[in-house]
Protein backbone atom coordinates (compact mmCIF):
# COMPACT_ATOMS: atom_id res chain seq x y z
CA UNK A 1 0.00 0.00 0.00
CA UNK A 2 1.61 3.03 -1.14
CA UNK A 3 1.59 6.15 1.40
CA UNK A 4 0.42 9.24 -0.40
CA UNK A 5 0.39 13.09 1.10
CA UNK A 6 -1.66 15.42 -1.02
CA UNK A 7 -0.45 18.66 -1.74
CA UNK A 8 -2.83 21.66 -2.42
CA UNK A 9 -2.72 25.07 -2.60
CA UNK A 10 -3.77 28.21 -5.12
CA UNK A 11 -1.48 28.13 -8.26
CA UNK A 12 1.52 29.63 -7.07
CA UNK A 13 1.30 28.84 -3.86
CA UNK A 14 4.73 27.29 -3.70
CA UNK A 15 3.74 23.69 -3.79
CA UNK A 16 6.51 22.32 -6.05
CA UNK A 17 9.20 24.42 -4.01
CA UNK A 18 8.64 22.80 -0.97
CA UNK A 19 7.63 19.28 -2.36
CA UNK A 20 11.22 19.75 -3.87
CA UNK A 21 12.54 19.60 -0.48
CA UNK A 22 10.02 17.48 1.26
CA UNK A 23 11.31 14.78 -1.12
CA UNK A 24 15.33 15.94 -0.65
CA UNK A 25 15.01 15.10 2.87
CA UNK A 26 12.37 12.74 4.00
CA UNK A 27 12.48 10.30 0.98
CA UNK A 28 8.68 10.85 -0.06
CA UNK A 29 8.95 10.70 -4.18
CA UNK A 30 7.43 13.80 -5.83
CA UNK A 31 4.30 13.58 -8.30
CA UNK A 32 2.96 16.92 -9.37
CA UNK A 33 -0.15 16.41 -11.56
CA UNK A 34 0.86 19.62 -13.45
CA UNK A 35 4.11 18.00 -14.60
CA UNK A 36 3.04 14.87 -15.29
CA UNK A 37 0.03 16.39 -17.62
CA UNK A 38 3.01 18.52 -19.65
CA UNK A 39 5.49 15.92 -19.93
CA UNK A 40 2.11 13.35 -21.29
CA UNK A 41 1.40 16.61 -23.90
CA UNK A 42 5.03 16.56 -25.22
CA UNK A 43 5.07 12.44 -25.64
CA UNK A 44 5.44 11.97 -29.06
CA UNK A 45 2.18 9.96 -30.39
CA UNK A 46 0.56 11.18 -27.54
CA UNK A 47 -3.51 10.95 -28.57
CA UNK A 48 -4.02 13.74 -25.62
CA UNK A 49 -1.59 16.69 -26.09
CA UNK A 50 -4.11 18.68 -27.85
CA UNK A 51 -7.00 18.24 -25.10
CA UNK A 52 -4.40 18.44 -22.00
CA UNK A 53 -2.98 21.76 -23.36
CA UNK A 54 -6.45 23.23 -24.27
CA UNK A 55 -7.06 22.45 -20.48
CA UNK A 56 -3.69 24.28 -19.03
CA UNK A 57 -4.35 27.30 -21.13
CA UNK A 58 -7.97 27.51 -19.74
CA UNK A 59 -6.92 26.51 -16.36
CA UNK A 60 -9.65 24.24 -16.92
CA UNK A 61 -9.16 20.53 -15.17
CA UNK A 62 -8.14 17.44 -17.71
CA UNK A 63 -10.92 14.54 -17.19
CA UNK A 64 -9.63 12.32 -14.45
CA UNK A 65 -8.76 9.19 -16.24
CA UNK A 66 -5.83 10.36 -17.81
CA UNK A 67 -4.43 12.43 -14.87
CA UNK A 68 -5.21 9.56 -12.31
CA UNK A 69 -3.33 6.74 -14.92
CA UNK A 70 -0.06 9.00 -15.22
CA UNK A 71 -0.03 9.47 -11.25
CA UNK A 72 -0.55 5.70 -10.80
CA UNK A 73 1.89 4.57 -13.63
CA UNK A 74 4.47 7.29 -11.83
CA UNK A 75 4.01 5.45 -8.54
CA UNK A 76 4.54 1.88 -9.94
CA UNK A 77 8.16 3.19 -10.82
CA UNK A 78 8.81 4.47 -7.19
CA UNK A 79 7.44 0.78 -5.25
CA UNK A 80 10.44 1.47 -2.58
CA UNK A 81 9.43 4.85 -1.81
CA UNK A 82 8.57 6.13 1.75
CA UNK A 83 5.59 7.65 0.15
CA UNK A 84 4.22 10.02 -2.78
CA UNK A 85 3.61 13.75 -3.14
CA UNK A 86 0.62 14.12 -5.40
CA UNK A 87 1.02 17.95 -6.26
CA UNK A 88 -1.93 19.41 -7.73
CA UNK A 89 -4.48 16.58 -7.14
CA UNK A 90 -7.51 16.05 -6.81
CA UNK A 91 -8.41 19.25 -8.18
CA UNK A 92 -12.16 19.21 -8.16
CA UNK A 93 -14.83 16.49 -7.77
CA UNK A 94 -14.33 14.53 -11.19
CA UNK A 95 -10.32 14.34 -9.68
CA UNK A 96 -11.71 12.84 -6.41
CA UNK A 97 -14.35 10.14 -7.18
CA UNK A 98 -11.81 9.03 -10.28
CA UNK A 99 -8.92 8.62 -7.76
CA UNK A 100 -11.29 6.99 -5.20
CA UNK A 101 -12.29 4.46 -8.51
CA UNK A 102 -8.66 3.96 -9.46
CA UNK A 103 -7.12 3.77 -6.46
CA UNK A 104 -9.06 2.99 -3.34
CA UNK A 105 -6.98 -0.37 -1.59
CA UNK A 106 -3.77 0.42 -3.22
CA UNK A 107 -2.67 3.29 -1.44
CA UNK A 108 -2.96 4.85 2.01
CA UNK A 109 -4.01 9.04 2.17
CA UNK A 110 -1.68 10.43 5.08
CA UNK A 111 -3.41 13.83 5.14
CA UNK A 112 -3.51 17.10 2.72
CA UNK A 113 -0.78 19.53 3.07
CA UNK A 114 -2.26 22.79 2.19
CA UNK A 115 -0.17 25.75 1.41
CA UNK A 116 -2.24 28.36 2.43
CA UNK A 117 -1.00 32.38 0.46
CA UNK A 118 -3.05 35.15 -0.75
CA UNK A 119 -3.93 35.25 -4.18
CA UNK A 120 -2.14 38.41 -5.13
CA UNK A 121 1.21 36.97 -4.10
CA UNK A 122 0.51 33.89 -5.98
CA UNK A 123 0.17 35.48 -9.25
CA UNK A 124 2.75 37.68 -8.93
CA UNK A 125 4.70 34.64 -8.22
CA UNK A 126 3.60 32.74 -11.03
CA UNK A 127 4.10 35.98 -13.43
CA UNK A 128 7.78 35.93 -12.65
CA UNK A 129 8.31 31.90 -12.41
CA UNK A 130 10.41 32.30 -15.41
CA UNK A 131 9.68 29.08 -16.71
CA UNK A 132 8.02 29.68 -20.34
CA UNK A 133 4.86 28.18 -19.09
CA UNK A 134 1.57 28.65 -21.32
CA UNK A 135 -0.29 29.40 -18.73
CA UNK A 136 1.78 31.71 -16.89
CA UNK A 137 -0.20 34.90 -17.92
CA UNK A 138 -2.65 37.06 -16.52
CA UNK A 139 -5.86 35.84 -18.93
CA UNK A 140 -4.84 32.03 -17.79
CA UNK A 141 -4.22 33.34 -14.35
CA UNK A 142 -7.44 34.67 -13.65
CA UNK A 143 -8.64 30.98 -15.20
CA UNK A 144 -6.48 28.90 -13.03
CA UNK A 145 -7.57 31.06 -9.79
CA UNK A 146 -11.37 30.85 -10.81
CA UNK A 147 -11.37 27.33 -10.94
CA UNK A 148 -8.86 27.10 -7.63
CA UNK A 149 -11.76 29.11 -5.86
CA UNK A 150 -14.72 27.16 -7.60
CA UNK A 151 -13.84 23.47 -8.00
CA UNK A 152 -10.46 23.08 -5.62
CA UNK A 153 -10.81 24.64 -2.33
CA UNK A 154 -14.21 22.68 -1.59
CA UNK A 155 -12.33 19.92 -2.08
CA UNK A 156 -9.60 21.38 0.59
CA UNK A 157 -12.99 21.80 2.54
CA UNK A 158 -14.22 18.28 2.40
CA UNK A 159 -10.77 16.88 3.22
CA UNK A 160 -10.93 19.65 6.60
CA UNK A 161 -14.52 18.00 7.50
CA UNK A 162 -12.36 14.90 7.81
CA UNK A 163 -10.02 16.13 9.88
CA UNK A 164 -7.26 15.73 7.22
CA UNK A 165 -5.86 19.24 6.46
CA UNK A 166 -2.77 20.28 7.43
CA UNK A 167 -2.08 24.13 6.85
CA UNK A 168 0.91 25.56 6.25
CA UNK A 169 0.98 29.79 5.37
CA UNK A 170 3.23 30.10 2.52
CA UNK A 171 3.55 33.36 2.16
CA UNK A 172 7.00 33.41 4.12
CA UNK A 173 10.17 32.66 3.15
CA UNK A 174 10.81 29.40 1.81
CA UNK A 175 13.00 28.07 4.78
CA UNK A 176 9.77 29.44 7.51
CA UNK A 177 7.48 27.27 5.44
CA UNK A 178 9.85 24.19 5.47
CA UNK A 179 9.91 24.14 8.83
CA UNK A 180 6.58 23.97 9.36
CA UNK A 181 6.01 21.70 6.76
CA UNK A 182 8.82 19.41 8.07
CA UNK A 183 6.71 19.39 12.01
CA UNK A 184 3.86 18.53 9.94
CA UNK A 185 5.52 14.98 8.42
CA UNK A 186 7.18 14.45 11.91
CA UNK A 187 3.76 14.59 13.65
CA UNK A 188 2.07 12.18 11.04
CA UNK A 189 5.30 10.05 10.99
CA UNK A 190 4.98 9.44 14.69
CA UNK A 191 1.60 7.83 14.99
N1 LIG B 1 7.73 30.93 -0.03
C1 LIG B 1 8.06 31.52 -1.18
N2 LIG B 1 8.44 32.81 -1.22
C2 LIG B 1 8.77 33.42 -2.39
N3 LIG B 1 8.72 32.81 -3.60
C3 LIG B 1 8.34 31.52 -3.63
C4 LIG B 1 7.97 30.81 -2.45
N4 LIG B 1 7.63 29.56 -2.79
C5 LIG B 1 7.76 29.49 -4.12
N5 LIG B 1 8.18 30.66 -4.64
C6 LIG B 1 8.41 30.98 -6.04
O1 LIG B 1 7.10 31.15 -6.63
C7 LIG B 1 7.04 30.55 -7.91
C8 LIG B 1 5.93 29.48 -7.89
O2 LIG B 1 6.35 28.44 -7.02
P1 LIG B 1 5.95 26.93 -7.31
O3 LIG B 1 6.23 26.61 -8.74
O4 LIG B 1 6.60 26.10 -6.29
O5 LIG B 1 4.37 27.02 -7.05
P2 LIG B 1 3.21 25.98 -7.33
O6 LIG B 1 2.28 26.06 -6.19
O7 LIG B 1 3.78 24.67 -7.68
O8 LIG B 1 2.54 26.64 -8.60
P3 LIG B 1 1.61 25.96 -9.72
O9 LIG B 1 0.35 25.57 -9.06
O10 LIG B 1 1.39 27.06 -10.70
O11 LIG B 1 2.37 24.80 -10.27
C9 LIG B 1 8.42 30.00 -8.20
O12 LIG B 1 9.13 30.96 -8.97
C10 LIG B 1 9.05 29.83 -6.83
O13 LIG B 1 10.47 29.99 -6.86
N1 LIG C 1 -5.14 17.54 -11.21
C1 LIG C 1 -4.77 18.38 -12.21
C2 LIG C 1 -3.60 19.14 -12.12
C3 LIG C 1 -3.28 19.98 -13.15
N2 LIG C 1 -4.08 20.08 -14.23
C4 LIG C 1 -3.78 21.00 -15.35
C5 LIG C 1 -4.60 22.27 -15.22
C6 LIG C 1 -3.69 23.15 -14.42
O1 LIG C 1 -4.02 24.52 -14.56
C7 LIG C 1 -2.36 22.80 -15.08
C8 LIG C 1 -1.14 23.17 -14.33
O2 LIG C 1 -1.10 22.53 -13.06
P1 LIG C 1 -0.02 23.02 -11.98
O3 LIG C 1 1.33 22.73 -12.54
O4 LIG C 1 -0.25 24.49 -11.83
O5 LIG C 1 -0.29 22.27 -10.73
O6 LIG C 1 -2.42 21.39 -15.30
C9 LIG C 1 -5.22 19.32 -14.30
O7 LIG C 1 -5.98 19.41 -15.27
N3 LIG C 1 -5.54 18.46 -13.29
MG1 LIG D 1 3.59 23.43 -9.38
Amino acid sequence: MFNVVFVLGPPGSGKGTICSKIQENLGYVHLSAGDLLRAERERAGSQFGALIESHIKNGSIVPVEITCSLLENAMNLHKTANGFLVDGFPRNADNLSGWSRQMSGKVHEQFVLFLSCPVDICINRCLNRGEGRTDDNVDSLKKRVETYNNQTFPIIEHFGKLNMVREVDSERPVEEVYEDVDKVFEAANQK
